[in-house]
């Protein structure tokens, strides 16, 4: 990759060009710092200039990206996370970088998501949605600690004039850049319809058998709601409610035309940061209280329920294992905490290593995924009883999405608490944990509190 470090764009994009391969294409990417923007308000004005819109953030850290456009997709259906890394490095080689600026997530950054499992049969409803996509966004807006960066991705070839490109990014930039908050409406939920209850349950009963007959410890079960809304939903909208309502997660949005798949997740898959690895291990569930008391009283309960910290502590076994092939001083609690949200507390452990040399993000998102949080284990036995006994098509629900940039930065979270909404309907999700001794209608009321944050939200609250 070529590193610039020139302001005038139009200079940056002529000795692009002047410096091409003959009959081919190259990514020229400019990044500079702005007056401070209003996430939102660039998300939502995005909609007007592209039909394709990302959002990420990860709401402890005050870290947001949100993407207009997309110069590059990186989509790989076969081995797909080698087939992507491939693509993505490829495409880095040949890539003309100016940024300046030695932020995560600005300059060349990769946005999107995988399917949880490839090899179940796909349905209509995930049509738009690739086993593996990545977005390099035309436009990218990055809040990091304060500061706001701007990113103009380019692909030129040879024929094009400097001067037309870069007048229409200048263009679009204003318009990107100085646009004041706006929202659409709230949406309320006209109909909902619980895909077969009472087979899921049924469903959590044969896994629980097939638990005590097998060595098969955990398999997570998952179910779809599918909702009538009274109007389009505005997934700008949607993520300001989510960002009102959820801490402590990471919010995000895929959109594409009318399918948006988005949600607020609490569990962080991996994050790297010269080369230090951050994981968490997140599984074992409890409500919230009514009162102070009350919620003592239930995280008492929830920290101590063996059927909970078991359900835990496969997670936790699993990761430690997987992070011992590509990490060193990796750190671990012996005992989890009790991680409060706002409609219900899990056990929470976290992870930190130290990353060796020459591992890449898509390598531990390969490893790592499914985790037993949201798989079972082993891996390969739960994730095949999933494929023939659940109910529904996951895609992309369970699975990484997060982003990477070229500076071997990133950050993946599992993508649950989440809904895909298609104009005035969507489809949400939520699993839970079966283990030897899981009661299938406690297991189904579980589902129904992860259920909550999407549903409040698309019902208007806050
Ligand atoms: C599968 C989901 O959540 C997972 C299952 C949990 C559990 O069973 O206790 C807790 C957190 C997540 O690992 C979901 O929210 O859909
Ligand atoms: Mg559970």
């Amino acid at each position: 990759m070529i590193e610039l470090k020139e302001e005038n764009i139009e200079a940056v994009l002529q000795e692009a060009i002047d410096t091409i391969r003959p009959q081919s294409s190259r990514l020229v990417s400019i990044t500079k710092r702005v007056e401070k923007v209003d996430t939102l308000a660039f998300y939502d004005v995005a909609k007007q200039i592209r039909n394709e819109r990302l959002f990420w953030t990860s709401t402890a850290e005050a870290y947001t990206l949100v993407g207009a456009g997309s110069a590059i997709e990186i989509i790989a259906r076969h081995n797909r996370f080698e087939t992507a890394e491939q693509i993505w490095n490829n495409l880095l080689e040949d890539a003309v970088s100016n940024n300046p600026y030695d932020v995560p997530g600005t300059g060349i950054v990769a946005i999107g998501g995988a399917a949880f499992d490839p090899e179940k049969e796909k349905t209509a409803l995930w049509a738009n949605f690739e086993p593996i996509r990545f977005t390099v966004p035309e436009y990218l807006l990055t809040e990091h600690e304060k500061d706001y960066y701007f990113t103009m991705n380019i692909v030129v070839r040879e024929d094009d004039h400097p001067r037309q490109l870069a007048n229409q990014l200048r263009r679009e930039e204003r318009k990107l850049l100085e646009s004041l908050p706006k929202y659409g409406e709230d949406t309320h939920i006209v109909g909902r319809h619980d895909i077969s209850p009472n087979k899921w349950k049924q469903t959590v009963k044969l896994a629980t058998n097939e638990i005590q007959q097998s060595h098969v410890d955990k398999i997570v079960l998952a179910r779809e709601v599918r909702l009538k809304l009274d109007k389009e939903a505005d997934s700008g909208n949607v993520i300001r409610k989510l960002l009102n309502t959820q801490p402590n997660s990471f919010i995000f949005s895929f959109e594409q035309g009318r399918d948006c798949f988005i949600g607020a997740t609490p569990e962080r898959l991996v994050k790297i940061r010269e080369s230090s690895l951050f994981s968490t291990c997140l599984a074992g569930t409890a409500p919230r209280g009514e009162t102070e008391e009350d919620d003592a009283r239930i995280s008492y309960h929830l920290f101590h329920d063996q059927k909970n910290r078991g359900e835990h502590d496969f997670v936790v076994q699993m990761m430690k294992k997987a992070i011992e092939s590509y990490c060193t001083d990796i750190e671990i609690p012996d005992e989890p905490v009790v991680y409060p949200l706002k409609n219900l507390q899990h056990l929470y452990t976290p992870v930190t290593a130290r990353l060796n040399e020459g591992n890449s993000i898509l390598d531990i998102i390969k490893n790592l995924h499914p985790t037993p949080a949201l798989g079972g284990t082993p891996r390969e036995e739960s994730v095949a009883f999933i494929r023939e006994h659940e109910l529904l098509d996951r895609g992309w629900y369970g699975a990484p999405v997060g982003w990477l940039d070229n500076r071997d930065n990133g950050e993946f979270a599992v993508a649950i608490r989440s809904g895909l909404i298609q104009g005035n309907e969507a489809s949400l999700f939520a699993g839970c944990g079966v283990v030897k001794d899981s009661d299938p209608e406690e297991e189904f009321e579980e589902t129904n509190i992860k259920l909550t944050p999407m549903l409040s939200v698309l019902e208007g609250e806050k």
